[in-house]
């Protein structure tokens, strides 16, 4: 199995604007890259890193600026085995969390992402595509039956915090024990309650 990690070191994670600034923004989205390699690494895996730049980091990287589902259904085209797309903002993602989904039968695996996303998808099947953005989710199940396949979902509150919003980092901060909660705690981002919220403030 290939596993695919993409990542857009352009502008990343603009949602997060109300807590960090953009060099900030750089910086986490790289810390996040740099965990979710290590945990797929400790899956016994090597990740290639699908980048719209050399990232310059210590796992393969392909460069290839296309946008995020042209340039993923390129490598699927290409590949005869099966290929593993590991979203690189999965703060909270474990080695167990990912064998999980590595594990799981059917020629199409999924774990959602908060807010329609698909943070994992695994290709079994040489016919199925991706198509991100908007709500993928249910564009993966469709395209799964398209191509006469019963995807398989697996569900995962690790796998399925994926950052995007400030609040994201609350769960990064409460249940997370790797470098990306490290970064939070030493970049003074601490949770906080807003309206009945659970969300995050800058303490300084
Ligand atoms: N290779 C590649 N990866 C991308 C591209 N766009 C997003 N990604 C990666 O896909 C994953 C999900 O990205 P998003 O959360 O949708 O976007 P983001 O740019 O990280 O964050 P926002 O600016 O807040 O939308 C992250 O791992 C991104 O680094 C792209 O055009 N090419
Ligand atoms: C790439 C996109 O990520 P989101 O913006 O939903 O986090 C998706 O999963 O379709």
């Amino acid at each position: 199995m290939h596993v695919v990690v993409p990542f857009d070191a352009r502008e990343p994670k603009t949602r997060l604007s109300p807590v960090l600034d953009p060099g900030e923004r750089r910086e986490f989205a790289r810390v996040m890259l740099h965990s979710v390699c290590s945990t797929v690494e400790a899956t016994g895996h090597e990740p290639t890193v699908l980048a719209t730049a050399d990232p310059d980091i210590e796992w393969p990287v392909r460069v290839d600026d296309r946008s995020l589902s042209d340039a993923v259904n390129a490598m699927l085209a290409e590949r005869d085995d099966p290929v593993a797309v590991v979203m690189a903002d999965l703060a909270l993602a474990t080695p167990a969390a990912l064998k999980r989904v590595f594990a799981a039968d059917g020629e199409v695996v999924l774990v959602a992402g908060r807010g329609g996303g698909t943070n994992v998808a695994l290709a079994r099947h040489p016919d199925f595509r991706v198509d991100y953005h908007g709500v993928s989710i249910r564009d993966h199940r469709e395209r799964a039956a398209a191509i006469g396949v019963d995807p398989t979902l697996v569900d995962s509150f690790r796998l399925s915090t994926d950052v995007d919003e400030p609040a994201d980092l609350a769960e990064v901060l409460l249940h997370g024990q790797g470098e990306p909660t490290a970064w939070l705690r030493d970049h003074a981002v601490e949770v906080a309650v807003s309206d009945g919220r659970v969300t995050v403030q800058r303490n300084e």
